[in-house]
């Protein structure tokens, strides 16, 4: 039996995404050669590397990288590390990436990948080893006009200057520098982009408000609800916060806690810097049982851990009128059928934590540029494409009786089909 929570694997992603592609696809008609090309992945690797541990003894860790469509531009997507990873997980993970990147208009296609392991089970140097060896795995199959990984769950900045030093060694010295767009996602001193730390959540944090402008409502005393408080959920906790919203629940993968009366955003997370990075304990608010997390009372529920979280079992409880996916397909099929049916808004998540490929885009053209941008450049950038994508979503939805979903696959799926019909698909 799994007791982990971090070990349960996470079903279904891939039919999940699947489906709501086929969906998509019969109702744009979808040129029927098109739909096979993006219905498989085009590359799947998966490798077996070992790596010498703190204690002398080896370990050999499984990595994946999944290249699912490169129609519009070089394959984008992040590496995650977790122990839910497996090809299936990075598959549909990858076809995501396909979806937003052509969503929001980037020059990208999608991919994903990572690591199947619990990183809080190895020191930091041994975080390194493995992330430097896995790098060297990778060898060509990432680059920075081929394949560029970014941070997911578990891995961040520091992930990216590794791979980044890593797979500049691998090139004679020349080439070096004009390498340095290989990842997003780096820290700043290191070919980073001002606002990338916090461009997913305050992307979901941007959706969340458009949403609220067209219903006519303000953002002030809204009571929202965060599973995840890592990159994501922190961020747009905090730029929920700042705009008067209340949070009054959290919960990451040890536990959930529950304030009526709110939680302070900034307090919380530095109370998780000094305890183990987990809000479990934090001493202004109440432990609360995982299975009664979403349904908490609350307006807006912003889902920013792992997949699959919403699904029939609990969307019929869900206070919220508003769900913002931060995470990648938190909500399953079953569980957007029921909330769409109750009338609660779904921001899904290709929009709503697009903001992160964006500010990754921006990173990326200022590294190919030789460029500096501002952190005021990157968020007025961020605000401005936000919208315009936002705006085209939503108007769409209405159309399709709120479903904002269909809408965005739709908008992504035509974009790729017209790029194939143009060139001619085999070219
Ligand atoms: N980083 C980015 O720029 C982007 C991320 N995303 C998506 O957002 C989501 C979060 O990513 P990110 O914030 O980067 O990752 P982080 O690793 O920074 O944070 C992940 C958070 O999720 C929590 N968590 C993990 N497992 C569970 C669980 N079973 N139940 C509840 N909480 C859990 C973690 O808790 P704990 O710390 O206790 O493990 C942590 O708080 C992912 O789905 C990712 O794909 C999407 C677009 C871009
Ligand atoms: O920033 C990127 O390139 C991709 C981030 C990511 O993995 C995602 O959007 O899910």
């Amino acid at each position: 039996m799994i007791t982990n929570v971090k070990e349960r694997p996470i079903h279904g992603m891939l039919e999940n995404v699947m489906r709501q592609f086929n969906h998509a696809a019969d109702i744009i008609n979808l040129n029927s050669n098109i739909r096979k090309i993006l219905s498989i992945t085009n590359n799947e690797l998966i490798i077996h590397f070992p790596v010498k541990m703190d204690n002398g003894e080896i370990e050999v860790f499984t990595g994946y990288r999944v290249q699912h469509n490169n129609a519009l531009g070089p394959y984008k997507g992040g590496l995650r590390y977790h122990p839910t990873v497996d090809i299936e997980t990075a598959k549909a993970l990858a076809m995501w990436m396909t979806w937003k990147t052509a969503l929001v208009g980037l020059p990208y296609g999608g991919a994903k990948g990572g690591l199947k392991i619990d990183p809080s089970k190895y020191s930091t140097s041994e975080l390194e080893r493995i992330t430097r060896r896995f790098t060297y795995a990778l060898g060509d199959n990432i680059g920075p006009e081929h394949d560029i990984p970014a941070p997911d769950v578990n891995t961040n900045a520091q992930t990216m200057a590794w791979i980044l030093d890593t797979y500049m060694t691998t090139k004679p010295p020349t080439e070096r520098a004009k390498n340095r767009h290989v990842v997003t996602g780096k820290p700043l001193g290191s070919g980073g982009s001002e606002g990338r730390d916090r461009a997913t959540g305050y992307g979901v944090f941007l959706n969340i408000k458009f949403w609220a402008e067209r219903k006519s409502m303000i953002l002030k005393d809204k009571r929202f609800i965060v599973q995840g408080f890592g990159n994501v959920g922190y961020w747009a906790a905090h730029f929920l916060e700042n705009e008067g919203a209340k949070l009054v629940g959290v919960q990451d993968a040890y536990g959930s806690i529950a304030n009526d009366n709110g939680i302070d955003v900034e307090k919380l997370f530095n109370y998780m810097q000094q305890n183990k990075n987990s809000i479990l304990n934090y001493p202004d608010a109440a432990a609360l049982d995982k299975d009664l997390f979403f349904e908490l009372d609350c307006d807006i529920c912003i889902p920013a851990a792992l997949g699959n979280q919403i699904t029939a079992a609990n969307a019929g409880k869900i206070k919220a009128f508003l769900i913002a996916e931060g995470a990648n397909g938190p909500t399953d099929v079953e569980g957007e059928e029921i909330l769409l049916n109750r009338g609660i808004g779904v921001i899904p998540d290709i929009l709503c934590n697009s903001g992160g490929v964006m500010a990754s885009y921006y990173e990326w053209l200022q590294n190919r540029n030789g460029e500096y941008w501002q952190l005021d450049e990157v968020m007025a950038k961020l605000d401005k494409k936000m919208k315009e994508v936002f705006d085209k979503v939503y108007d769409m939805g209405q159309e399709r009786e709120g479903d904002m979903r269909t809408a965005a696959f739709m908008i992504a799926i035509e974009r790729i089909e017209r790029a194939y019909l143009q060139r001619g698909i085999f070219p």
